[in-house]
């Protein structure tokens, strides 16, 4: 289902919960609504569609990668960069690390720890923030 993007940064503030496997049904609502954001949006947050869920969703070079109870492991390489949200008007500064190690449980509920770098790593530092109420 596609969802509202939520935009009160009360809500968004909220820290997300534990996922389990009975929230499936938002990691698909998550697939769709990027799906039909596809051209301004590269990850989402399940908060940002209403479920203070520790689920995102990241675009890996075209392809949708859904983790459940993602937790950014170790983090190298700080830079200063400026971002915008769906979530949002206008862009932030904020920091970011070039490469970084993340566990996480993929959609079928298998570990993964896997290492991101460049812009992908962006996207998941910005998706796991959101899962800690942190809006940019
Ligand atoms: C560079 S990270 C930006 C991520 C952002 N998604 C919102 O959670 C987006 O614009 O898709």
């Amino acid at each position: 289902m596609i969802r509202e993007i939520v935009k009160d940064e009360l809500f968004l503030a909220i820290k997300s919960e534990e996922a389990t496997k009975k929230d499936y049904q938002i990691a698909i609502d998550l697939v769709d609504t990027l799906r039909a954001h596809a051209d301004e949006c590269v990850g989402m947050a399940a908060n940002m569609i209403g479920f203070s869920k520790n689920i995102i969703i990241v675009n890996v070079h075209e392809d949708y990668v859904i983790m459940y109870n993602p937790v950014i492991l170790s983090k190298e390489g700080e830079y200063e960069t400026e971002e915008g949200c769906l979530s949002l008007v206008g862009s932030r500064k904020c920091t970011r690390y070039k490469k970084i190690e993340v566990e996480y449980s993929d959609i079928n509920w298998k570990k993964k720890v896997k290492k991101f770098s460049g812009f992908t790593a962006q996207i998941v530092q910005h998706e796991v923030d959101h899962l800690h109420g942190v809006i940019i």
